[in-house]
């Protein structure tokens, strides 16, 4: 497997090389692609790392040795959040960087699974998709918007607030990745009840747990660090799906049945060539209804945005 990291040399990226050098199967390729000319230094850093994974670092304007061969490309190129900033301010910088990496990716790569990080990601999955569609190579088993921050922030205030183990919680996160299309099923995490206020107040610092990281940091990024971590989980999931593992399930917001919008965040089960089934997220509670109802506004909205971009 060939795993491409466009954005390699950011924040994100630099880490999520260490942690795919560390955590891809004995074999794996990974190729480094970033504007900046440090990212072949970047891959030549993380080679010397003892694992049977071979790094190679691209610079300049053209993704396209990266992308070569690559099975699975994961964008975290663009610009990142300063406080007082939302994540729909960053359209107008991200929003091209998307248009240009996807459209080479469509070109080199058109087989290849792609996973959008880069924000607003709501929007962005959706430039992404018109780009592969209006290059004929559209499948909508193989693009994902990468939620899965949320899902291991959830897993991780969850065990804080009722003494758990970490590892053992697991949390489904449905919608988008902003705000309020933020949201975690916290009425059917198994072994724990809630009462209304900490439903409210958890689910509150999930959806604001980006700008709690953006406010921390002062001026100096969003997170980093949490969400290669979370890439590298999302990332080897699909990995070890596309290599034959069965059974491996993952929240993405991809486009499934248009049930609640074009693209939304839900359990879905990966396999060979990308998504198998996108799962029913279960009963919700009175609460989770009610915060469904009122994302659904936004989250059309966001994703009109990404198809208006492309598309005129
Ligand atoms: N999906 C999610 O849950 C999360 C998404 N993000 C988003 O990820 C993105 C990256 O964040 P950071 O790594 O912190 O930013 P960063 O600024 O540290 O890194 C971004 C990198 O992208 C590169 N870049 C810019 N244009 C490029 C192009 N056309 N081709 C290749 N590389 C290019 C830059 O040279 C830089 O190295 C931001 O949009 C941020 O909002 C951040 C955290 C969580
Ligand atoms: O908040 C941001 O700008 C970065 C992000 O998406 C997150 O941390 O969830």
């Amino acid at each position: 497997m060939k795993v491409a990291v466009l954005g390699a040399a950011g924040g994100i990226g630099q880490a999520l090389a260490l942690l795919l050098k560390l955590n891809l199967p004995k074999g794996s390729d990974l190729a480094l692609y970033d504007i900046a000319p440090v990212t072949p230094g970047v891959a030549v850093d993380i080679s010397h790392i003892p694992t049977a994974v071979n790094a190679k670092g691209y610079a300049g304007e053209d993704p396209t040795p990266a992308l070569e061969g690559a099975d699975v490309v994961l964008i975290s190129a663009g610009v990142a959040r300063k406080p007082g900033m939302d994540r729909a301010d960053l359209f107008n910088v991200n929003a091209g960087i998307i248009r240009n990496l996807v459209g080479k990716v469509a070109e080199v790569a058109p087989q290849a699974c792609i996973g959008v990080i880069t924000n607003p990601v709501n929007t962005t999955v959706a430039i992404a998709a018109e780009v592969l569609k209006n290059a004929g190579v559209y499948d909508k088993r193989r693009l994902f918007g990468v939620t899965t921050l949320d899902v291991i922030r959830s897993e991780t205030f969850v065990a804080e607030a009722k003494g758990l183990e970490p590892e053992q919680v697991k949390v489904k996160v449905i919608g988008g990745h902003s705000g309020v299309t933020i949201l975690p099923l916290l009425s059917q995490v198994e072994g724990v009840t809630f009462s209304d206020e900490e439903i409210a107040s958890l689910t509150q610092r999930i959806q604001n747990a980006g700008t709690e990281v953006v406010e921390a940091k002062a001026g100096g990024g969003s997170a980093t660090l949490s969400m290669a971590q979370a890439a590298c989980r999302f990332g080897t999931s699909l990995v070890r799906a596309l290599q034959g593992e069965q059974g491996v399930v993952e929240c993405a917001y991809v486009e499934g049945s248009g049930e609640h919008s074009r693209f939304f965040a839900q359990p879905v089960l990966l396999g060979t060539k990308g998504v198998v089934e996108v799962q029913n997220y279960g009963a919700l509670s009175a609460f989770e209804q009610k915060a469904l109802d009122d994302m659904m506004e936004t989250l059309a909205a966001d994703i009109d945005k990404g198809v208006a971009f492309v598309n005129g």
